[in-house]
């Protein structure tokens, strides 16, 4: 049973980019997400592994997935680290390619920041079939030009409603947003700033996971 409440989404490298993963993920962060865009292949695999073995030694229950790169994951995978699969943007590898590389037991995520985009993969079945959806942008966040309108948290009951997958709101989320975010039915918050900008990431991360109401 994955605990999607706080899904923590990395920035950085490095030291500080690994203990604020495992800080949150001790907090009880139930998924944390590799992403680092600027990193090529090589060294993005790293990462992964560090982030992967301090996860695991301070959280085991956590799932580690690797943004974008079902290649990476299947690396680190095959090196024995403990990833457990790929956050997929629709433009990055077909959610059926990612499974046939990663195995069955993967847990492979979708992008899907649109009304339309969430009624889509709804209507998947088998391996094309994501395992929860990230949707946003709750508002505009300079994290990303995520190039989408703002979903806004009135859009957020309709996603949910669209679909039987985990939905997870992304996209400028701050501790005060997860109350209110918590009444729409999402299954989570990811967060980027509110948890890898913070003095304490773990004290961060508890906060938020203090702040749902169900
Ligand atoms: C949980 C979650 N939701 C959405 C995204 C965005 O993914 P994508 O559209 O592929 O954009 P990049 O993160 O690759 O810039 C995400 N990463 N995580
Ligand atoms: C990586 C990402 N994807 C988004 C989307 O809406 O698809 S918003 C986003 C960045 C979220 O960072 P922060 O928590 O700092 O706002
Ligand atoms: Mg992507």
């Amino acid at each position: 049973m994955i605990d999607w409440r706080l899904y923590l989404v990395t920035s950085g490298d490095g030291p500080a980019t690994v203990r604020a993963a495992a800080a949150a993920a001790a907090a009880g962060a139930g998924v944390v997400q590799v992403r680092a865009k600027h990193l090529l292949a090589g060294d993005l695999l790293e990462l992964v592994l560090d982030v992967a073995s301090a996860v695991a030694d301070s959280a085991p229950g956590t799932r580690v997935l690797v943004n974008d790169r079902a290649d990476v994951a299947h690396a680190a995978r095959r090196r024995g680290a403990p990833v457990h699969g790929v956050h997929l943007g629709q433009a990055d590898l077909p959610v059926a390619e990612a499974r046939a590389l990663l195995g069955a037991d993967a847990l492979v995520g979708l992008t899907a920041g649109t009304l339309e985009h969430v009624r889509e993969a709804e209507a998947r079945t088998g391996a094309h079939r994501p395992d929860y959806l990230g949707s946003g942008p709750l508002r505009p966040t300079p994290t990303k030009d995520v190039g989408r309108p703002p979903v806004g948290l009135a859009g957020y009951p309709l996603r949910v409603a669209a679909t039987q997958l985990p939905v997870i709101a992304i996209g400028d989320v701050t501790l005060a947003d997860v109350a209110p975010l918590s009444r729409t039915g999402i299954a989570g918050v990811a967060v980027v700033r509110e948890v890898m900008g913070a003095a304490d990431p773990g004290a961060a991360a508890a906060a938020c996971l203090s702040a749902w109401l169900r």
